[in-house]
């Protein structure tokens, strides 16, 4: 059975508690916006597609047992809602395209005097719903596309070794996963010979949920901590690192997960093809660079506690940014669910 960070049916929203794992499963109830706010804010649910996902079904939820006088009253509500979600966390895109998109589908629907309120809020909750579905679709793609882009670049026709960072499968995602998800697509075509996950210090993501879910699936995996990259590199043949993102400039400068920069500059000086998973979700085309990406400051606590033990001295003071931006320069490919391309190419796929 494939894990599911998402249970949605009929208007009832779990999400698993990804705070608890990999030692509890537990589902929580989604009820409303503020549920969907609260539980992104403190990592409950995380990765920048789960985030939008969620984000966009509790207001679902919350639109299903309401009713409106007017398609003004509603296009109001939902405008100030998804607003209101966008500040939950502000580094991923997802939830301001999905902010976008939901909004203009408002603004044309209250234009067209055959669509009545129930139409209008009744086609929100239909759009909201086929994200999940379209999640799902675009992840395989994005699975397919990258093995096959990682397996052209090597001569040998064995299993390979490859290398990811945070957690970008089924609990970032509606399901499959994208960097995860071409891990899971080279595992099925029995060209992986192994994966490496890094711990992902602080918040642990790779140690509690990479390796939670590629043991869950019978991957060859194999645990490092965030600081062994360059050895792993100079003592064992890595073939790719494959991340995932949270922001893609449109120059292809990559916000991802804190690390990841480190983790290109190591993989240029070994000459390890480096690559990002991701899909048009997560592709900011008004962000000419990565300069201009928001990175969110966490809690210190994240970084000076295990659960409720203290482990950094005290008075100690802390920096703890959550992402960072990996230079365009350092990427070979941003693997998409239409297809590879080169940073520099990105652009032209706004123009077509
Ligand atoms: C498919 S998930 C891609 C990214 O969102 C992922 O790599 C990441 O950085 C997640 O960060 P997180 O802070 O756990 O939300």
């Amino acid at each position: 059975m494939t894990l599911q960070a998402i249970k949605y049916q009929n208007n009832i929203l779990h999400i698993l508690d990804q705070l608890l794992l990999p030692t509890v499963s537990q589902y929580i109830p989604i009820k409303d916006v503020n549920d969907g706010w609260n539980a992104i804010n403190k990592m409950q649910v995380r990765g920048a597609p789960a985030i939008a996902i969620v984000g966009c079904l509790s207001l679902a939820v919350e639109l299903y047992n309401k009713s409106f006088d007017s398609k003004n009253d509603l296009l109001e509500f939902i405008t100030n809602k998804l607003n209101y979600l966008i500040t939950s966390r502000p580094t991923a895109v997802n939830m301001k395209l999905a902010t976008d998109d939901l909004i203009s589908l408002g603004n044309e629907l209250s234009k067209d005097s055959s669509v009545t309120v129930l139409d209008m809020k009744m086609s929100f909750i239909a759009t909201i719903e086929k994200m999940l579905e379209k999640d799902i679709t675009d992840n395989k793609a994005i699975g397919d596309y990258g093995s096959k882009d990682i397996l052209s670049n090597v001569s040998s026709k064995g299993g390979i070794c490859v290398l990811t960072h945070c957690n970008t499968g089924s609990l970032a995602t509606a399901g499959y996963g994208t960097a995860l998800g071409v891990i899971r697509s080279l595992n099925s075509e029995n060209r992986l010979e192994r994966v490496y996950c890094t711990e992902t210090r602080p918040y642990n993501q790779g140690a509690r949920l990479t390796a939670y879910e590629l043991v869950h699936d019978n991957i060859p995996a194999t645990l490092i901590v965030d600081s062994m990259v360059a050895a792993l590199m100079s003592s064992k043949k890595i073939s790719a690192v494959v991340v995932g993102a949270d922001r893609v400039a449109l120059n292809g400068d990559t916000a991802n997960k804190i690390g990841t920069y480190q983790i290109a500059v190591v993989a240029k000086y070994h000459g390890v093809a480096f690559y990002v998973a991701a899909p048009f979700t997560s592709i900011d085309k008004n962000i000419p660079s990565g300069n201009k990406i928001v990175i969110e400051e966490r809690s210190e606590k994240e970084m000076t506690y295990i659960g409720e033990c203290r482990i950094a001295a005290d008075g100690i003071s802390c920096w703890n940014p959550a992402f960072d931006v990996t230079p365009a320069e350092l990427i070979t490919g941003i693997i998409t669910e239409r297809g590879v391309f080169k940073p520099k190419e990105l652009e032209g796929q706004f123009k077509l």
